[in-house]
This record gives structure tokens, sequence and C-alpha cells, in this order.
């Protein structure tokens, strides 16, 4: 099997498994952050429930806004997102996250002055009720925080911040996680733990949909991906079916083809 080019508005093919769930969806997006300039030209993306979905592409294909866009930061002009078979288009964060989604930004994603229990304090101030519940869930899966639960978060490295940051937004008991880079920033050692923890989030229950640059390693760890260019679902396959797909590797990733090379 090879990754497929995919369907265009008319042809409403899914791209899910066999039997797989949809739980997001968004349909043939258009959105930018000025009027008149489109970021995304007719995205379409859907997520099974329990998948973790990489979003991977050139630098500017719109990665991130995509991410944004399904998070109410960014204006969608037309296009649908669904959730649950309800429909979320535009809607604010604060409702999003009532609903079920969570969002973990690249940069700038935790209270540096807070602690990490504040931190997490933060994260379900919608549901303040649920915390030692919550925070009980987030210590099973990243014992570290309940031994730093005093710490600073803004005296902690780079990675742990992330854990953090990943770990506030699943406070609210999120259906699906959006995760902007989670790799960015952090030396190999470091990014492969952001992978490992991705991965036990998505195990523990919860969908992701993951935007990286880091191609190869997101591919790796992904159920299904999606390639974008120029605003636009261009490929989508399993994360093995893109990996070794010689159209997308000599088009998209350059270092990988590199690597493959090398490995040959
Ligand atoms: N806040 C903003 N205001 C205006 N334009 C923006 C803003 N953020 C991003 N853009 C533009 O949107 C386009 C897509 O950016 P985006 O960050 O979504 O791409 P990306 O695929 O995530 O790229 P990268 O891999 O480099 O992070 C770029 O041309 C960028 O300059």
């Amino acid at each position: 099997m090879t990754a497929t080019e995919t369907a265009r508005p008319g042809g409403k093919a899914t791209n899910l498994p066999p039997g797989k769930e949809l739980l997001l969806e968004a349909d043939n997006l258009v959105a930018g952050y000025v009027p008149g300039v489109n970021i995304l030209n007719g995205c379409s993306i859907e997520v099974g429930k329990g998948e973790l979905v990489g979003i991977i592409g050139p630098n500017g294909a719109g990665k991130s806004t995509l991410l944004k866009a399904l998070f109410g930061l960014v204006n969608i002009t037309s296009g649908t997102v669904t959730m649950n078979g309800d429909e979320i288009t535009g809607m604010k964060a604060n409702s999003l996250v009532a609903r079920g989604v969570g969002f973990v930004p690249q940069t700038n994603n935790v209270f540096p002055s807070l602690t990490v229990e504040e931190n997490m304090r933060m994260g379900v101030y919608l549901r303040p009720r649920t915390f030692d519940e919550r925070f009980e869930f987030i210590v099973d899966l990243f014992p570290t925080l309940g031994e730093r639960r005093s710490q600073r978060a803004g005296a902690m490295s780079g990675g742990e911040r992330q854990m953090v940051a990943m770990a506030r937004a699943l406070m609210m008991n999120p259906s699906v996680l959006l995760l902007d880079e989670p790799s960015a920033g952090l030396s190999p050692v470091r990014q492969d733990e952001a992978f490992l923890r991705t991965r036990m989030i998505n195990k523990a229950g919860v969908s992701v949909i993951m935007v990286e640059q880091n191609a190869r390693r997101c591919l790796q760890i992904c159920d299904r991906g999606y390639v974008l260019d120029q605003g636009r679902d261009a490929y989508t396959g399993t994360g093995q079916e893109l990996q070794s797909d010689p159209k997308v590797i000599s088009l998209y990733l350059g270092t990988l083809a590199e690597d493959v090379k090398r490995e040959n």
C-alpha cells in the first residue's frame, strides 16, 4: 500500500480504517489571519476515536494554522469542523474545551511563575471539583509531576515544561488533544521523550492530532498521517505508508529521503 492523494471535494470517501468511528472531521476548511489571505485552502482531515494522527508538511504549509483553526483561534471563512457529529466550526476555545478539545500550543504553554500544581489547577478552572481525580490520573501517567508538584514551571527544563503543558490540557479530560510540535526546541533525547509521552497519552484513550516538523519520528508513532501542502491535505495514509511512499519522500521528506538512502 502507498499513500493516497486525498479525495477532492465531491468524492467524499472516508480515510478512516474500516470500522473506525469518526470523532472529529475538518471538511474543506478555508481560513487565514487577515481578510483575503487564505492560509488553509480547502483542508480536510478525519480523526477516528482513539487515533493518533500526525500532520506533516513543508514550512509554511499551514500545519499550525490548521490546529489553531480547529481550536477557534483563526477565522474560518468556509468549510466545517464537526465533532461527534455536532458542528463546532468557529466555536471559541472555552466552548471547545468544555466539549472535549484540548490544545497545547508550541510556545508559551505554561504559566512559568506558577507551580506545577497551580498550572494543573488552571487547567481545570472550569471544573475545579474534579482536580483531585484528574491530578491522580496525571500523576499515574507522569509520576515526575507528582514529585515536582510544588516546583515552579519556569524553573523546569524545556522537556519538563512541555510535559506540564500536556498535563494541563489533560486536566479537562479531553477526547482529543491538539499538539503543536511537541518536540520543538528539544534535544534528540528529550524529543524521544516527548514522542513517548504523546504515545502514552494516546494509549490512555485520548485521540491526538499532532503537528510535527520532525516528520520521520511523527510518522513512526502515528496511526495515520496527512501531508499538508499550501494549505491543503495533499496526501494521507498510515504512518508506515507515508514513510515509505516515494512521492511523499521526494516531495516532502527531504531529510527522510537522505536517511533512507543512507540506510540502503
Ligand atoms: N499570526 C499570524 N498572522 C499572519 N500570518 C501568519 C500568522 N501565523 C502564521 N502565519 C502565516 O501562515 C502561513 C502558515 O504558517 P503555519 O505556522 O501554519 O505553517 P506551518 O506549516 O506550521 O509551518 P512551520 O512548519 O514553519 O511551523 C505562513 O505563511 C505564516 O507566515
